[in-house]
């Protein structure tokens, strides 16, 4: 497809000098722009052109159209996979964000000298992340959590590490000692997500660049807990490079429709820099709601129906966690619809997989050889998760296996199952009360112990009385557990089929070929469309948008800008979303937003376009 670039496309394509800061809703073209002017400033004799983005897919995306337009000397990067090719960190463990927590509960145990505060750990690893945010750091001389803070930092630079968050602090270190590489181009897609060290970063890959450029849409914002400034975008200033506005106001992606529902969503938050999409008339895209007692039943149908008569069809499919897309992974697994299907993530399975593996480490032959943090971990998988289909059997063979362990290495395991516990749930102490029994017991009686205990609770009763799902997920969850182990149950003949089946179903095919159908939480969506877009509305966004905190209409206004043809959100009959649908609200917001400044930076072509679109709402 030629790509005919329009006034506001042109005049940034003619950018050649400072800082370009521009300002654009969701379709608009923000990527798109940045490639093409990519291609221009090549053509002009730029040598060294930097891009930056957030994301590995819209890295992987950026990369390809830039590699398609043949077009030399342009290196795209997000900003962790700039610094790891400076930095070179070495002997990466695998489980590095693991490794942080364990460190981290070590220091700050210490630093409470053993006092029971294992809530308060997740307020120290905020506090370091903070910390980590800025560059230089600027840890507060009084907080109480300084002194660990240092702790921590010695600890972490004698044992070696380094973390995601210190690639960041090396590399801004090592730009400062060592000199900037030379780049006269420094470009930064979904620069409202920056923070500030990432800011320091581009202001010092700048230094010796005639262009930066900074490309955002601030209602797009999603990681403020990661100390996103958006701020920093619109206000920010390079000494050396003069600055210079644009917007993009016509999104290409979606129509009328799907436009007002968009503004009528985002109009609701306070603090925001306005800013006004308008879309092009010719497109049509459906916004539908749609109230089910079962969403995720409703989704199944709907992807077999479109499968029929789509088979090309792009889709994704959103929710604001992981947790809320469990279900739907389970059920497009179970049905085995022909599609493939992509997801960031493995289905965990409440952790089902660990347990699969941790039973194969205790059942190995060679088991005194394993290394003993691998067989730790894994009696600490079987003691710490909670319910699965098949804990009895697990438990079971951890009962045979305790029968013939040495005494010694028994309470040894407990005794690091202690220390390793993240949460003290009741279930783990249960758990542990158990296995003492076992002890005490020298496991005669441990598997008629452990049998009447687990069959009491069995999965069902423990998803039922889940807190943090609602009813219909909970009927949802327990209706496909039921039929994977019924499924299960049918195909395998011993508990080894049992398990490897399990394990097979759950193995998703992450990288292997193009998918049509992927599922992911919106952070993943952020900056990517598709034909279809399934947002599964679930207890976080099936709120009335009003009572939506900011960040999260902000996410949910992501999820509902990814659709060229339709965007269907399903949620639960107790949704309050309708007004979202409600049009002539979204044309109020509209004509309040028309008398925003901004507007008065638009184009000629879209202020004719904002006048033909008022005269159809008018109508
Ligand atoms: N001048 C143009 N004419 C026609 N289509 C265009 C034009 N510019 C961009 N597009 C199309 O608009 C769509 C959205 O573009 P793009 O993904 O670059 O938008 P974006 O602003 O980066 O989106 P997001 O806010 O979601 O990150 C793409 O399909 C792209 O091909």
């Amino acid at each position: 497809m030629t790509f005919t670039p329009t006034a506001e496309q042109q005049q940034i394509f003619a950018h050649r000098q400072g800082l370009a800061k521009v300002f654009a809703g969701p379709g608009t073209g923000k990527t798109t722009t940045l490639v093409n002017y990519v291609e221009k400033l090549a053509t002009d004799g730029f040598k060294q052109v930097l891009v930056l983005c957030f994301n590995k897919e819209v890295r992987k995306e950026i990369q390809q159209r830039i590699t398609k337009m043949q077009v030399k000397g342009v290196a795209v990067h997000t900003f962790h996979s700039l610094a790891y090719h400076a930095i070179k960190p070495r002997n990466l463990p695998k489980n590095l964000e693991q490794v942080q927590r364990i460190l981290q509960k070590k220091i700050y145990q210490q630093f409470l000298q053993a006092k029971p505060a294992l809530d308060a750990l997740d307020e120290f690893a905020d506090f370091v992340a903070k910390q980590k945010a800025y560059y230089p750091m600027r840890v507060p001389p009084n907080e109480p959590l300084s002194h660990a803070f240092k702790l921590y930092e010695q600890q972490r630079k004698h044992e070696g590490l380094l973390f995601y968050d210190d690639w960041l602090q090396s590399y801004a270190y090592q730009l400062e000692q060592l000199g900037v590489p030379f780049y006269d181009a420094v470009l930064v897609d979904e620069a409202q997500d920056l923070n500030p060290i990432q800011f320091s970063i581009f202001e010092m890959l700048t230094t010796h660049a005639r262009v930066g450029m900074l490309v955002g849409d601030v209602d797009q914002t999603l990681y403020q807990w990661r100390q996103a400034h958006p701020e920093m975008f619109l206000t920010c200033q390079i000494p050396h490079l003069p600055e210079c506005k644009f917007t993009l106001s016509q999104t290409f992606r979606y129509g009328h429709q799907q436009a007002l529902a968009a503004q009528q969503l985002i109009h609701q938050n306070v603090r925001r820099h306005p800013l006004l999409t308008v879309s092009n008339g010719a497109i049509q895209t459906a916004i539908k709601l749609e109230q089910y007692e079962a969403p995720v039943n409703r989704l199944v149908l709907q992807l077999e129906q479109l499968q029929k008569q789509q088979p090309g069809a792009s889709i994704a499919i959103i929710a604001p966690t992981w947790v809320a897309l469990e279900p739907v992974q389970m059920a497009l697994l179970l049905k085995r619809l022909p599609y493939d299907i992509k997801a960031d993530k493995r289905l965990n399975l409440h952790d089902g997989f660990k347990l699969i593996d941790a039973l194969g480490i205790l059942n190995a032959p060679n088991y005194n050889s394993i290394a003993a943090e691998q067989r730790v971990d894994a009696i600490h998988t079987i003691f710490t998760t909670p319910y699965h289909p098949v804990k009895m059997e697990f438990i079971q063979t951890l009962a045979t296996q305790f029968g013939q362990l040495p005494r010694e290495r028994v309470l040894h395991h407990i005794a690091s199952l202690q220390q390793s516990v993240e949460k003290p749930v009741w279930r783990t102490l249960e758990n542990l009360r158990i296995a003492i029994t076992l002890i005490a017991n020298n496991a005669v009686n441990a598997e008629q112990v452990l049998s009447e205990y687990y069959t009491q609770t069995d999965l069902i009763h423990h998803i039922q009385n889940d807190a943090l799902l609602s009813e219909e997920r909970r009927n949802d969850k327990c209706f496909h557990y039921q039929q994977l182990v019924i499924l299960a149950e049918k195909k395998a003949q011993s508990f080894t089929e049992f398990a490897s089946f399990i394990k097979g179903v759950f193995r998703l095919k992450a990288e292997a070929k193009p998918s049509n159908l992927v599922l992911g939480t919106v952070h993943f969506h952020k900056g990517l469309e598709y034909d279809h877009v399934f947002v599964m509305a679930g207890e976080s966004w099936g709120q009335e948008p009003q009572k939506l905190e900011e960040e999260e209409r902000r996410s949910l206004y992501v999820a509902i800008t990814r659709a060229k043809q339709q965007t269907t959100i399903l949620c639960d009959n107790n949704a309050k979303l309708a007004e979202l649908m409600q049009l002539e609200h979204a044309q109020q917001a509209y004509s309040r937003l028309m008398g925003n400044t901004l507007l008065n930076n638009l184009s000629n072509t879209c202020q004719r376009y904002l006048e033909k679109l008022t005269r159809v709402l008018q109508s």
